[in-house]
């Protein structure tokens, strides 16, 4: 079995992160917490990948697709064609979830298919975290369903049933543990799940640090690095796997605001590292990336138009519109229109 990389965050997995980030500062060492960490692994994405054949692309990228926006029908959802369902990934299947009294997913329902790069947008609170999380199997849905790779999920991600797809979080913060060197934070899964020796993991940590551009950053501290670095070293953390295994399998990244709090500059190093990992591209050391499908959670403008293709608009539980980025600042959908360009008049109220 493979443990997906999921990073814990200040989201969704506080009480690891606290609980890691304590015994960090109390200058516990990698192995007291490991006990606590392999805990939490059986609950973690133990999934196999099985890579989708290529298929022949349509101009938008995407076999037999076909995005028709219609007003007439009151249904600003887009109406998706496509040839077949073979290379869907992930699909969520009218989604409810609920918080207490909070009803925050109403029936969400999508697909992410192989080779997609999907953008979920939406105001705040609608429940774009959560729909992640759901995704990558760390809540559950109080109903409907999430069918991986054609396969309906049962409970959480620890269930062994669920095969064919690694799925992986990087969340908003980098969640980085403070008292481990970066060398430490990326191979940390493999030095406790893997066989694979001391200096076979350092190399290929080494080497998945050069994938995201980072040189001879190895032997410091998280606190070393600055924001924007942190996140690439997320990412590393995020894609690196055994590969001593059988099969290197590609997988599905889930990022949650991968841009926020960076400047613009940073923004775009990151987006287009978000890019390279991606199997339709090329990483920092021109080989072809491995992710073969990600999902970005993201406000920023810039990370729209630079990280992804297609689009998801979640609103006050479900998907109320889906198209190509480029569509998306010239929809004449009201929410979107209003999204888009920021304004306070419209139906989306604060
Ligand atoms: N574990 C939880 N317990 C209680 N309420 C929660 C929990 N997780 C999320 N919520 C609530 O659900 C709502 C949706 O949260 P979520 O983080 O998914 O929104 P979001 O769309 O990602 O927001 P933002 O864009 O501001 O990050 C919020 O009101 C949040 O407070």
């Amino acid at each position: 079995m493979t443990n997906t990389v999921l990073l814990s965050s200040s989201l969704g997995l506080s009480p690891i992160k606290t609980t890691l980030t304590k015994n960090c500062d109390l200058g516990i060492k990698r192995r007291k917490f490991c006990c606590q960490i392999k805990w939490r692994n059986e609950q973690r994405n133990i999934i196999r990948a099985f890579m989708a054949p290529t298929r022949n692309l349509g101009h938008d990228g995407f076999p037999g697709t076909e995005f028709t926006e219609s007003s007439k029908s009151g249904n600003w959802s887009k109406e998706v064609k496509h040839e077949d369902d073979s290379d869907v990934l992930i699909e969520c299947r009218n989604v409810y979830k609920s918080f207490g009294e909070k009803h925050i997913l109403r029936g969400v329902s999508f697909k992410i298919r192989h080779g997609e790069a999907v953008g979920i947008i939406g105001p705040s609170g609608t429940g774009k975290s959560t729909i992640l999380k759901i995704i990558a199997g760390l809540l559950a849905p109080d109903r409907g369903e999430v069918y991986i790779r054609g396969r309906k999920r049962l409970g959480l991600v620890g269930d062994d049933e669920i095969s064919g797809l690694r799925i992986g979080l990087v969340f908003q913060s980098a969640a980085l543990f403070d008292s481990l060197t970066v060398r430490e934070n990326v191979g940390f899964l493999l030095y406790e799940n893997s066989s694979m020796s001391s200096d076979q993991i350092s190399k290929l940590v080494t080497e998945n640090l050069a994938d995201v551009g980072l040189k001879g950053v190895e032997e410091r501290l998280p606190s070393e690095l600055s924001g924007g670095m942190k996140k690439r070293v997320a990412l590393a953390r995020s894609i690196i796997c055994d590969i001593t295994k059988e099969s290197i399998e590609p997988e599905v990244l889930l990022y949650d605001e991968p841009t926020a709090g960076l400047d613009p500059i940073a923004s775009t190093v990151v987006e287009d590292l978000i890019r390279s990992v991606h199997t339709k591209d090329e990483d920092a050391i021109g080989e072809p990336g491995k992710i073969a499908s990600y999902v970005v959670v993201t406000h920023q403008h810039s990370t729209i138009k630079r990280a992804v293709d297609r689009l998801l608009f979640l609103h006050e539980g479900k998907v109320v519109w889906q198209g190509m980025t480029e569509e998306f600042t010239t929809s004449i959908n009201p929410i979107v229109r209003q999204f888009a360009c920021g304004s306070l008049d419209g139906p989306i109220r604060y």
